[in-house]
C-alpha cells in the first residue's frame, strides 16, 4: 500500500493600505482617479505537512519571506513602484508573485482582495507546452 498523500494548502493574510489610480481607463471612469485601498493579500503554500512538525512551513516563515514585499506596497503610491504602472488587482497578484516565489518556493496562490467585493486570485504562469 503507497503511503496516504496528504497535501495540503496553508496561507496567511496580509494587508496592504496603498492608493493607486488605473490610467488606462475609459475617461470618466471612476478608477481613473486617485483613490486607496486596504487591500487584503493572502499568501497561499501549498506541500504535505512534515511527520514530525504536523505543518507544511511555519507560518512565521510566511510572514518572514512578505515582509519585505509588504515594506515595499504598504503606504505607497502603486502607481509609483516599478512595475505597477497600472496596478489593477491582476498586476498586482503577479508582481507579488515574482517577488515571492524565490523566497518562497512552496508558494502555490496569491490573491488580492481590492475591495470586499473584488479581487484576483492568480496561481502562477500557465506552463508553457
Ligand atoms: N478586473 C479589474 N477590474 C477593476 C479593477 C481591477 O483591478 N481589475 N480595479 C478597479 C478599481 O480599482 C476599483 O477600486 C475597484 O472596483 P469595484 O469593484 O468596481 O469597486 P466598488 O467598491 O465600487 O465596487 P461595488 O460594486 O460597490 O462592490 C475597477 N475594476
Ligand atoms: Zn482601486
Amino acid at each position: 500500500m503507497p503511503a496516504v498523500q496528504c497535501r495540503m494548502d496553508i496561507f496567511k493574510v496580509f494587508n496592504v493600505e496603498a492608493a493607486h489610480r488605473l490610467p488606462h481607463v475609459p475617461a470618466g471612469h471612476k478608477c481613473s482617479r486617485l483613490h486607496g485601498h486596504s487591500f487584503r493579500v493572502e499568501i497561499h503554500v501549498s506541500g504535505e505537512p512534515g511527520v514530525d512538525t504536523g505543518w507544511v512551513m511555519d507560518f512565521a516563515d510566511v510572514k518572514a519571506a512578505f515582509a519585505p514585499i509588504h515594506d515595499q506596497l504598504d503606504h505607497y503610491y502603486l502607481n509609483d513602484i516599478e512595475g505597477l504602472d497600472n496596478p489593477t488587482s491582476e498586476r498586482l497578484s503577479i508582481w507579488i508573485w515574482d517577488r515571492l516565489k524565490p523566497a518562497l518556493p512552496l508558494l502555490s496562490e496569491v490573491v488580492v482582495h481590492e475591495t470586499c467585493t473584488s479581487g484576483c486570485r492568480y496561481r502562477g504562469p500557465s506552463v508553457a507546452r
